[in-house]
C-alpha cells in the first residue's frame, strides 16, 4: 500500500503545489446567490468540485461549515469527499481534532479508516493535549496510507503567545511539535506521511523546519493577508515542501467555474513561481 507522502509527492508532481479549501462561509453563499441552508451548501460544494476536483492536487474542506448545518450538513461533506476522491484530488479534511489518546483512536477510526463514511486522505490535527496522544491517528494513518497534519505554527495572530512559549529545555512549544514530526517521517521516501501547519502570515520566526521530511501546509495567504512571496521568508530552505493553501481567495471568483479556475490557476503560478524560484 502506497503512503500519503508518496500519494501527496505524486499529485504534487502531477498538478502542481497547491491545496485549496472549501470553506461555505455564508457570506460566500450569498456572494454566490445561495440560500444559507442545505440545499445552497451542497450547490456550493458541488460546483467547487466540478470546477477545480480534476486540476487541484490537495482540497481542503473545513469540516466546520458542514457541521453547522447537523446531520444533513454532515451528509453533504461525505458526499463532498467522495467526489473529490473520484476526481482524482486528494481530501484533507479540515477538523483540527486532539484529545486524550483514547477518544482520539475514535476521531481516528471516523477518519482515517477507510470504511468510515467521513473517510478521507488526510486530516488535521492540535497538538495541545500533548503530540504523543495524536499516536492513535498516526498508527491508523500509517496503516491505511493516510496522513495527518499538525498545527505548529499556526497563521492566526493569537497563536503566537502558546506556540511561541518556551518548554522546559528552553525550545519553543511549536519546536517541540516540528521535532517529534519531524521522528515519525524519518527516513520516509519520498516525502513522510506526516505534516506540519505553519501559516504564510508569521513571519520568519527562527523555527528549524529543516528535518521535517513532511509536508508543510501554509495557510493564511490570501484572505488573511500573506502573499506567495512571503512564504520564503516564512520557510526559507524547506521550500519545496510546501503545500500553500488558499480558501476565500479562489472562494470569491465563484459561482463561475470558469472564474474558479482561473483563480485557481493564477495563484498555482504564483505558488509555483515562490516555491521553485532559487
Ligand atoms: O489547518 C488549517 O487549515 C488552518 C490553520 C491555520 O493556522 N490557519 C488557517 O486559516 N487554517 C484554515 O485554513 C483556512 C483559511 O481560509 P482562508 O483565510 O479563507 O484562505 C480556514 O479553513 C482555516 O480554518
Amino acid at each position: 500500500m502506497e503512503s500519503f507522502g508518496a500519494r501527496l509527492h505524486r499529485a504534487v508532481t502531477e498538478r502542481g503545489p497547491l491545496c485549496v479549501g472549501i470553506d461555505p462561509h455564508p457570506g460566500l453563499l450569498a456572494r454566490w446567490g445561495l440560500t444559507d441552508d442545505v440545499r445552497g451548501l451542497d450547490r456550493f460544494s458541488r460546483t467547487v468540485v466540478e470546477a477545480i476536483g480534476d486540476r487541484v492536487a490537495v482540497v481542503k474542506p473545513q469540516s466546520a461549515f458542514f457541521e453547522r448545518f447537523g446531520a444533513r450538513g454532515v451528509e453533504i461533506l461525505e458526499s463532498t469527499i467522495r467526489q473529490l476522491r473520484d476526481a482524482g484530488a486528494l481530501v484533507l479534511l479540515d477538523v483540527k481534532r486532539g484529545d486524550i489518546g483514547s477518544t482520539v483512536a475514535a476521531y481516528a477510526a471516523a477518519y482515517l479508516d477507510p470504511a468510515s463514511p467521513l473517510y478521507a486522505d488526510a486530516v488535521t490535527a492540535s497538538p495541545y493535549l500533548g503530540v504523543g496522544s495524536l499516536a492513535p491517528m498516526f498508527d491508523l494513518a500509517a496503516t491505511h496510507g493516510g496522513g495527518v497534519f499538525v498545527l505548529a505554527l499556526t497563521s492566526n495572530p493569537e497563536g503566537a503567545a502558546v506556540q511561541h512559549a518556551r518548554a522546559a529545555d528552553g525550545r519553543t512549544v511549536a519546536q517541540t511539535v516540528i521535532d517529534e514530526i519531524s521522528q515519525l517521517n524519518r527516513g520516509a521516501e519520498p516525502l513522510g506521511s506526516f505534516g506540519l501547519v505553519v501559516g504564510a502570515t508569521i513571519g520568519d520566526t527562527g523555527h528549524d523546519l529543516s528535518g521535517v521530511n513532511g509536508p508543510l501546509l501554509a495557510p493564511g495567504l490570501g484572505a488573511q493577508g500573506a502573499t506567495a512571496a512571503d512564504l520564503r521568508t516564512v520557510f526559507g530552505t524547506s521550500l519545496s515542501s510546501v503545500l500553500p493553501s488558499y480558501s476565500r481567495e479562489v472562494l470569491n471568483a465563484g459561482p463561475d467555474t470558469g472564474a474558479l479556475r482561473a483563480a485557481t490557476d493564477r495563484v498555482l503560478a504564483e505558488c509555483r513561481a515562490a516555491v521553485t524560484a532559487s
